[in-house]
């Protein structure tokens, strides 16, 4: 469902993404593992349009996403959420919650609907519903971030870095609330990226190992898939 192909993507003319191949499926929990400054976070923005790519393609359900814009791609159903979670403090918790729906053109029924599905699969998130944007800490703002993110992403979910930083109890509820995700939505395709991969508890499905912004080509699928999932190096 989600394929890279040749990707390569500069900053400032110095190349951080070189030649990535992948195919991420549907209905897998994927991580992304590697240092700081490997390239995790500009992978996730140059799927959400963020980051030009120097070359290669991004196929998202077999559409080159290059001829959809960044604002559209929270239309087609990826919802992300950045390592910096920024939640609006002048907003509630559920207007954080519902704003990207709105801004995407759901209608009342359907934000409603996204929204009892999020608290369904983060629970954490029903108390908080009132409080306003600034008031949470910082584990909070993970389970709210995640919250956003699953209100838009249908098809596919992108979270950069989620367990850096959380308390060990929330890091469980993190892992627990992942969990439901997959099997309330079994077709979703989840990308996580982490630079210690020790913090996934065991999350996902297949691991991918990024260094200097290259996959290594040792990372093959944790799943019991005999085909090879990474093809790419440098
Ligand atoms: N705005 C920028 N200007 C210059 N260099 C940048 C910029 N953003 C990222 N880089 C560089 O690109 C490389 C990849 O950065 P990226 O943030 O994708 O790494 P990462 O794996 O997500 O690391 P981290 O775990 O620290 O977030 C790093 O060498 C970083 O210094």
């Amino acid at each position: 469902m989600l394929q890279f192909e040749n990707l390569s993507a500069d900053i400032v003319r110095a190349p951080v993404l070189r030649n990535i191949c992948a195919d991420l499926p549907q209905g897998s929990i994927n991580a992304v593992v590697g240092r700081n400054g490997a390239g995790k976070t500009t992978l996730l923005r140059a799927i959400m349009g963020l980051i030009k790519l120097r070359e290669g393609r991004i196929l998202f359900d077999g559409c080159d996403l290059a001829g959809v814009p960044d604002y559209g791609r929270a239309k087609l159903g990826i919802g992300y959420a950045p390592q910096e979670r920024v939640m609006f403090p002048t907003l509630s918790v559920e207007e954080n919650l519902r704003l990207p729906c709105q801004v995407a053109g759901f209608s009342k029924a359907q934000v409603d609907e996204r929204l009892a599905l999020t608290l369904d699969v983060v629970p954490q998130l029903r108390d908080m519903l009132p409080r306003s944007g600034a008031a949470l800490s910082g584990g909070q703002g993970k389970m709210a971030a995640l919250g956003r993110a699953l209100m838009i992403g249908s098809r596919l979910v992108l979270l950069d870095e989620p367990f850096q930083g959380l308390a060990p109890a929330l890091a469980t509820q993190y892992s627990e609330a992942l969990k439901r995700l997959q099997s309330r939505v079994p077709e979703l395709c989840i990308v996580i990226t982490e630079s210690n991969g020790s913090l996934l508890k065991d999350v996902q499905d297949r691991t991918l190992h990024i260094e200097r912004g290259a996959l290594l080509p040792d990372a093959a699928p944790i799943s019991t898939s005999s085909s090879p999932f990474i093809e790419a190096y440098p």
